[in-house]
């Protein structure tokens, strides 16, 4: 871990109002198509300038510009820098390699304290290099993304949400209220960046399995945040985290003196709409090509907000139809990995636990696919699902049925055998499932009992996917998952654990099956598309561009998502299946220089060089001062 990638000088430049060097851009998605290699193509480049506004001390405050150590003399000149730092100039190569440095000392000093510890620790030091100086920060996080991955985002993210208000020093991102209403319009003025590509929201009512943290749910926008950079190279300086504060059930953080967000029950109705309807009319404003993620917001919100909205705006919800394509995709793998033909998913058993935003939107995608395949009905196609909640199996007979849930009620003269209620144990002894996938955020639920009676599952390679966050509500272990339903399952978590030694010579290999590999190109294909709105079509061709992605020898070991370690490069894949599937649906609009015609005419080879070309990449530019 830790060595700098050799990517040289790479191709894009940072500056303040957009810089992505289109012209350059396009050139380079054309030389792509006519065969130069990579590395001639990428390493005589010099970095661009960056344009910024600011000079002497304010640069150093600043993380966008900041090279700390690395500003070379004469730049120290030209901005007012000369005697504000130490005389010595150190490159960023050395600057890379002292910070991991100090890492592996902090892994070092913190050995055998608890994992909770440890994990705080490295988030504070990796939290503190992005609070200095981002271009060094994004650098070691893209090249150590395996290993930094669980500090940034789950399921370290989840305790530094819960631990926020006492972790917190700086703000990042911005903060709406419901004390701000009548004044977004011209609060979104107050974001110091000309152009904002990608917004992640949230309004902390349900952070991973972790429930209503309320205003500490900022952590989960910024960690999205720091993947789309990692994973699409969108510009650090065209992100922006944000939290709609409208208050907390959360009694523990209404009572708790230190409690940074508003101390007031939640908002629900009407007041509860006008406060997201006024966020969303001032961001569309003044930035109308942007795009915003909406993330870990309660069921109810979840759904009608992307109903209200999915028409009127660019965006999307990723718990719903993120984590939707990506299991999707991990099914049609389970699928492969059986040795069946795709078209065998129509005849899967799949028992989803868990109603929520996630589980619904994993049930309604995977309905679709079948009923495509199969060319039945999505109601006809439905049979094969099985959906339980808290109270157990969902039935017509449910009293006071949610009627996102109604679709999937099974008929009870349908399930003979199974009541209304049935407990897990029971479903799956009945059912003997193909699948069993949670997102219940309920730690544990898969227990020795449910994973014993997988063996009986009707498949030659059962899935369990324990998909819910952070790993304490995993559903269940990697380890209990192989020693209890078996050696020859497929497993995925949502959170990462390591392979399982399964005694033998063998190893069970963990799959993490988390959205992370959907939104990063769902955002960066939509922005290159310049599409309007983000249709069925264009998350559906996301999906099917991972199922495809794994080649049958490593799905045959188990293996349904690449390594973390290529999230560039599926991200530049599903980038262009997104962007394509706009094109062919006629919604693309361009972005920049590049128009809709140039778009429809890029062979796929050419859009997937296009979007990595359009990826930014962390090195110092010479910064140029200009009033
Ligand atoms: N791996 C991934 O990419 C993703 C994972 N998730 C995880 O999924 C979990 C759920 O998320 P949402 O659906 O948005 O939450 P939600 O709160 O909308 O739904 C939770 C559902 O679980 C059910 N449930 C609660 N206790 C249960 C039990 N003991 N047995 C069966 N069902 C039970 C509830 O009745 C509800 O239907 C969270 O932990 C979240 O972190 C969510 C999105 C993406
Ligand atoms: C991964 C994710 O989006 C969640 O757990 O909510
Ligand atoms: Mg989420």
């Amino acid at each position: 871990m830790g060595k700098i990638s050799p990517r040289n000088t790479e191709k894009k430049q940072r500056s303040i109002g957009g810089l992505y060097q289109r012209h350059r851009m396009w050139n380079i998605a054309r030389l792509a198509a006519s065969n130069l290699s990579r590395s001639r193509r990428f390493s005589t480049a010099i970095p661009g300038p960056c344009i910024v506004h600011k000079r002497g001390a304010d640069i150093l405050h600043d993380p966008w510009f900041n090279k700390d150590t690395g500003f070379p003399l004469t730049e120290r000149d030209r901005l007012g820098l000369r005697g504000l730092l130490p005389p010595r100039v150190i490159s960023f190569e050395q600057q890379y390699a002292r910070f991991m440095e100090s890492y592996r000392s902090l892994e070092k000093n913190t050995r055998g304290q608890s994992d909770g510890i440890v994990s705080l620790a490295k988030w504070r030091i990796l939290n503190r290099l992005h609070d200095r100086n981002e271009t060094l920060y994004y650098r070691v996080l893209i090249d150590n993304i395996k290993n930094f991955a669980p500090i940034i985002y789950t399921p370290t993210v989840g305790l530094v949400c819960q631990n926020y208000s006492g972790l917190f020093r700086r703000p990042r991102g911005m903060y709406f209220s419901a004390k701000d209403k009548g004044e977004m319009m011209s609060m979104i003025y107050n974001w110091p960046a000309h152009q904002v590509d990608m917004i992640v929201l949230t309004d902390g009512s349900r952070i991973l399995g972790l429930g209503d943290l309320g205003v500490q749910g900022i952590g989960i926008p910024i960690g999205k945040l720091d993947m789309y950079v990692a994973a699409a190279g969108i510009n650090p300086q065209r992100i922006l985290p944000v939290m709609l504060d409208v208050g907390t059930n959360n009694q523990k953080l209404l009572e708790d003196p230190l409690y940074l967000g508003l101390r007031q029950p939640r908002l629900e109705g009407e007041e509860y709409l006008s406060i997201v309807d006024e966020f969303m009319e001032a961001v569309f404003t003044r930035w109308p090509k942007a795009i915003v993620q909406f993330e870990d917001f309660q069921m109810k919100w979840a759904f009608e907000t992307l109903q209200r909205y999915r028409k009127r705006f660019c965006m999307f919800n990723d718990d719903i139809q993120g984590t939707a394509g990506v299991a999707l995709a991990g099914l049609l793998g389970s699928v492969r990995a059986q040795g069946r033909p795709l078209s065998d998913f129509a005849h899967q058993k799949i028992v989803v636990v868990g109603a929520g935003s996630a589980g619904l939107g994993v049930l309604n995608m995977a309905a679709q696919a079948v009923s495509r395949m199969s060319g039945s009905g999505e109601a006809a196609v439905k049979k094969q699902f099985f959906l339980l909640d808290k109270d157990g199996l969902v039935t017509k007979e449910r009293k006071e049925l949610d009627p996102s849930a109604a679709p999937f009620a099974k008929d009870p003269r349908e399930i003979e055998g199974l009541r209304e209620g049935a407990d897990l144990v029971e479903v799956v002894k009945k059912v003997k499932p193909h699948v069993l996938l949670g997102l219940s955020g309920v730690g544990g639920v898969f227990n020795e009992e449910v994973l014993k009676a997988m063996r009986e599952s009707d498949s030659s390679k059962p899935a369990i996917f324990a998909m819910s966050n952070p790993t304490m509500n995993a559903e269940c272990t990697a380890a209990d998952a192989f020693r209890h339903a078996g050696e020859n399952i497929v497993f995925a978590s949502g959170s990462p654990f390591e392979n399982v030694d399964l005694g033998n010579g063998k190893v069970g290999h963990v799959n993490q099956a988390n959205n992370m590999y959907l939104f990063p190109g769902i955002g960066l294909g939509t922005l290159l598309s310049g599409a309007r709105f983000i249709t069925d079509g264009m998350l559906q061709a996301a999906a099917e561009c991972l199922a495809s992605y794994m080649t049958d020898e490593d799905i045959q070991n188990g293996i349904l998502y690449p390594s973390i370690n290529s999230i560039r490069n599926i991200t530049a894949e599903v980038g262009a299946a997104v962007l394509r599937a706009a094109v062919a649906e006629e919604l693309a609009e361009g972005h920049g220089d590049v128009g809709p015609k140039e778009l429809k005419n890029m062979s796929k080879e050419m859009t997937v060089e296009y979007v990595r070309s359009n990826m930014w990449f962390p090195v110092y530019s010479p910064l140029v001062h200009e009033k």
